[in-house]
Formats: C-alpha cells, sequence, structure tokens
C-alpha cells in the first residue's frame, strides 16, 4: 500500500518564537491517521533538530530539510550537506522546489547530484517538479514535466526510485491562491504514474506516492485528495497556519487506500 503524506514546506519563515508556538499547537493536536499516512515538517535548516527532538514523542511526525548540497562534504561555505542532515535524524529532503531551480539556478543534472547524494545518506528526497505558466497555456505540461523526471530521476535504479517521493508542483499554483483543479491534478498524477510505469514497470508505478502542491488549502484538500493518483499535499503557506493545516491533515485522514 503506498504511503499517503501531508508535508509542510515552511519555506524562509518564521523566528525561533513563532516556530515553537506553531510546533506546540501541531503537537497538541490529535489526528486520526492510517497506518500508511503520515505528516513531514519541513522547517529551514536552523530548526531542524528542535523539530526533531519536539516530535520524537508523536510517531505520525517526520522532519525533512528543504534542500541540500550536491557534495557530502567539503569547503562549500554556507552549504548543508546530506549526510549532515541525516545524521541528527532528518528523513526527508526536498529536491528541486521550483523556487530553487528559479532563483538559485539549480538545473536538472544538479538535482540528479542531489538526489544521489540525498540516497546514500538514507534521506527519502521529495523530488518536485511541475510547470510554469506559459508552458501551461501552451498545453506542453506533460512534456516539460516529463523531461524533469527523465533528466533528474530516471537514471536511478527500481530500488533506489522506491525511495522517492514526487511532488506535482505546477508554478503557476505556488502561492497564487490559484490551485490546480482536482481534474488537473489527477491528469498530470496519472502521467507520471504513467511515465514510471513505462520506464519501470507498473507494480513499482503503483507503489509511488505522488503529492500535489500548490495553494493546497484547508478549503480544497478534500477535494485534491480525493483523487485516485494524489496522495496528499505538499503545503506552503497553509502549513504555516496551525489550525489550516490541521484540517488539512485531517482531509487526509479521511482518504481511503488507493492500492
Ligand atoms: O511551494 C509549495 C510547497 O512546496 C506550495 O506553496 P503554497 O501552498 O504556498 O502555494
Amino acid at each position: 500500500m503506498r504511503k499517503q503524506i501531508v508535508a509542510g514546506n515552511w519555506k524562509m519563515h518564521g523566528t525561533l518564537d513563532e516556530v515553537r508556538l506553531l510546533a506546540d499547537q501541531l503537537h497538541a493536536a490529535a489526528f486520526h491517521l492510517q497506518h500508511h499516512q503520515e505528516i513531514v515538517i519541513c522547517p529551514p535548516f536552523v530548526y531542524l533538530m528542535l523539530l526533531r527532538e519536539r516530535f520524537l514523542d508523536r510517531k505520525e511526525f517526520h522532519i525533512g530539510a528543504q534542500n541540500c548540497y550536491t557534495e557530502p562534504s567539503g569547503a562549500f561555505t554556507g552549504e548543508i550537506a546530506a549526510p549532515m542532515l541525516s545524521s541528527i535524524g532528518v528523513e526527508y529532503v526536498i529536491i528541486g522546489h521550483s523556487e530553487r531551480r528559479q532563483y538559485f539556478h539549480e538545473t536538472h543534472d544538479m538535482l540528479a547530484k542531489k538526489i544521489n547524494i540525498a540516497l546514500q545518506s538514507g534521506l527519502k528526497p521529495i523530488f518536485c517538479c511541475g510547470e510554469p505558466l506559459d508552458i501551461r497555456r501552451q498545453q506542453a505540461q506533460n512534456a516539460y514535466v516529463e523531461k524533469q523526471l527523465q533528466e533528474s530521476l530516471f537514471h536511478l535504479s527500481e530500488e533506489q526510485l522506491r525511495q522517492i517521493v514526487i511532488a506535482y508542483e505546477p508554478v503557476w499554483a505556488i502561492g497564487t491562491g490559484v490551485n490546480a483543479t482536482a481534474q488537473q491534478a489527477q491528469d498530470m498524477h496519472a502521467f507520471i504514474r504513467n511515465l514510471i510505469a513505462n520506464r519501470y514497470h507498473a507494480g513499482i508505478a503503483d507503489d509511488i506516492t505522488i503529492l500535489y502542491g500548490g495553494s493546497v488549502k484547508a478549503s480544497n484538500a478534500a477535494e485534491l485528495f480525493a483523487c485516485p493518483d494524489v496522495d496528499g499535499g505538499l503545503v506552503g503557506g497553509a502549513s504555516l497556519k496551525a489550525e489550516e493545516f490541521i484540517r488539512i491533515v485531517e482531509s487526509l485522514a479521511v482518504k481511503q487506500s488507493n492500492h
């Protein structure tokens, strides 16, 4: 049965006091998750240890980083290496977020290296893909996402690919308040699953968790999560508001297994 996840990407938000308050509010919430469902919190690097320790007694919570460097160690001032993250109990790492691609010029090739080092370090990458608005307007989103997967993921062995979570995040839906419709999300998720089935085989395609990201809110989560190929969400802005995020997690809790 494939895993279903609600992940909160806090991006570059929150002072220590704000993060402590948010963590306390989430920690106090009672979730009724099924055994194949998880919550992943991805705070800025400086709060990873704090959150890991805060949620040690809440097994449904897992901790993820928002990025890692391509190399395992070395003279790379200001960077954070994947083995450092796993050494402090971080389990997931977001790789290839569109903000990293756009503002930090991360290429397919760099992302493939980050995926490799993350896997070697025992981290589970959450690999982000998704097209910008002009590509969607040309109806060229499938070819665009296919290339992202081909260039940064499809060199992996089947065993390695099984460690990956994919997040489809159309750039035009991120932080805009305009989410993809449930049909748009379902179509792309089914397309991605089909790509995996063609490159590998149907069994593994069925097992890979594919999250939707882009303006997920308490008000639209249930409809998006109801899609058969949507296995949860990667949530930005709404993950910073405890009540909103808790309601999004509750929308996942009631989702039936797809598999
Ligand atoms: O980028 C995102 C998650 O990684 C989505 O951000 P928003 O939920 O704020 O649109």
